[in-house]
């Protein structure tokens, strides 16, 4: 029997509305806890409500880009503190509708307050440099222009902070915005959006339009009164919003996968080391574009670390997000439960040691959800899929080496490159991975998931297309740099 906790229908947000679609079609959020459970449910959108968006932050732009940033700056300051009000609102439908705990979608909605706070007080910082001219009567400086309206295209795994990460900087160097959030987290989106609304942001300056990939994603990518995208998403979508921007000839952004590695060194904290790669590794239900996914353990330590993560790992409280007591929820979709569970056979197929979980979970009343015991392989080695393919969801492959030297070669054995991390108590060590490790984010002592808001975030090789988010690095994505050059 499937419950409606909520009949909601979720509507776009249109030039300061709430409207339907013309299509008159709507889809279901299901909890993937209770996949019985619908939230909510949210407009399957057509190109001509895409349009009517686009238009709308075009009219809109013109307005809002010639405010001072002090007073962007002050709408997303109220933007903050509307969010504030409503945190259990919102992180509630982030646990029901991508199943990571209310804990952490409290955590993550007090981060998206955070980086609101974060961009509105950037209104106020410098934008430009003054630079000597070779005329000395002339006086020469840059500053910046936004691009006019960004499409920001968005995942499931982070449905508040990475919308609020991309419209923030967006909104506060005077572009407008069009957001196109994943289906999955589309209840959560207008939540987010909701806020923006009640805030008194003026009307156009802020879009959303939920709907399928294919139409309102590459719609937006495709259309010709867009200005700029910036995406977070998977690498097979990430790249055909590029070809799409390139053909266009607009400024892209992707940020994409991940396929991270902890290196255990043998003279590492092994408590502090089994700590940071479950928690790492499994939190968000390893749903995480910096989830520790391959750990990379030292032969002398080897035996030690593995006993420990084992003991540890089975501590594990799998269950609904909503309840105290679940340390993991569940995965955010069927889709995503078929794909890890294929994964799972896969590493046990090529001949890794499947040493705990790997099992669907449904006693305890879990089995109308998407839960996967917390899963460790051993013997991975690097041609296995389970070492190269970015899983995305509870699974930790476990590999063996002698050397330093080996453990960041196999490491690096990667075409991606996110985050990583090491535990060592040796300075050396540190400083080797530091200089030869081949991510956008590297952290010494510390788990490889845990994106600060004021430091630039982005991967190297497959994992972006090498810009850079987030801190002041935000900056030269969402605007163009303008250099003046004047004389008496
Ligand atoms: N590098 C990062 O910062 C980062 C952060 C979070 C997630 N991710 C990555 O995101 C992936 C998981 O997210 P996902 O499953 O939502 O990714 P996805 O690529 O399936 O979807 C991302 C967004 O793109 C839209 N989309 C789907 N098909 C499209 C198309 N043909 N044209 C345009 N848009 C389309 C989706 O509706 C969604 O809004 C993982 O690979 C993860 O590593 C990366
Ligand atoms: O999923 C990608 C973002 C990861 C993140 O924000 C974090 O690790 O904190």
């Amino acid at each position: 029997m499937t419950i409606q906790t909520e009949t909601k229908t979720y509507l776009n947000y249109i030039n300061g509305e709430w409207k339907a679609s013309d299509t008159g079609k709507t889809s279901d959020s299901f909890n993937p806890s209770n996949s019985q459970e619908i939230l909510g449910s949210f407009q399957m959108s057509s190109a001509n409500d895409l349009d009517e968006a686009v238009n709308a932050a075009k009219e809109a732009q013109k307005t809002w880009r010639k405010l001072s940033g002090a007073a962007r700056g002050d709408f997303l300051f109220k933007v903050a503190a509307v969010l504030e009000e409503k945190t259990a609102y919102v992180a509630e439908a982030m646990t029901k509708e991508m199943g990571k705990t209310f804990a952490e979608a409290k955590g993550e909605t007090a981060r998206g307050i955070a980086i609101l706070r974060y961009y509105a007080g950037e209104g106020m910082r410098p934008v430009g440099d003054v630079i000597p001219s070779s005329d000395s009567e002339a006086l020469m400086f840059t500053n910046r222009t936004p691009l006019g309206v960004v499409g920001v295209i968005t995942p499931w795994n982070f449905p508040v902070a990475i919308p609020i990460w991309k419209m923030a900087p967006a909104l506060i160097y005077g572009n407008a915005v069009v957001l196109k959030p994943a289906s999955d987290t589309a209840v959560t989106a207008a939540r987010v959006v909701e806020c923006f609304h009640e805030a008194g942001l003026p009307a156009g300056v802020l879009n959303m339009v939920t709907g399928s990939g294919s139409v309102i994603g590459q719609g937006l990518a495709e259309h010709p009164g867009v200005d700029g995208i910036t995406f977070t998403g998977s690498n097979a979508v990430g790249k055909q919003i590029g070809r799409a921007a390139l053909d266009r000839g607009i400024k892209y952004q992707l940020e994409m996968g991940g396929k991270n590695p902890v290196i255990v060194a043998d003279d590492a904290d092994l408590d502090l080391a089994v700590a940071a790669t479950i928690s790492g590794g499994l939190k968000s239900t390893g749903q995480k574009c910096t989830a520790t996914s391959r750990v990379i353990v030292q032969q002398g330590v080897y035996e030690k670390f593995r006993e420990k993560l084992l003991q540890k790992v089975a501590e594990i409280t799998v269950g609904n997000g909503m309840e105290e007591g679940s340390w993991m929820g569940p995965v955010a979709s069927k889709n995503q439960l078929e794909n890890v569970l294929s994964y799972i056979e896969k590493g046990k197929a090529e001949g890794a040691e499947l040493v705990h979980g790997g099992n669907r979970v449904t006693s305890n009343g879990l089995g109308d959800g998407y839960f996967i015991e917390p899963t460790v392989f051993d013997q991975v080695t690097a041609e296995m899929t389970i070492a190269r393919e970015e899983i995305f969801g509870p699974v930790l492959a476990l590999m063996k080496v002698e050397t330093l030297e080996q453990a960041i070669e196999l490491a690096n054995d990667s075409e991606y490159g996110l985050s990583a991390s090491i535990f060592t108590t040796n300075i050396g060590n540190m400083l080797e991975f530091i200089n030869d490790m081949e991510a956008g984010l590297v952290r010494v002592n510390a788990e490889s998931a845990g994106v600060e808001l004021q430091a630039p975030f982005g991967g190297m090789k497959q994992s972006s297309s090498h810009s850079r988010e987030q801190g002041r690095a935000a900056i030269e994505f969402f605007t163009s740099i303008k250099t003046i050059f004047i004389k008496k």
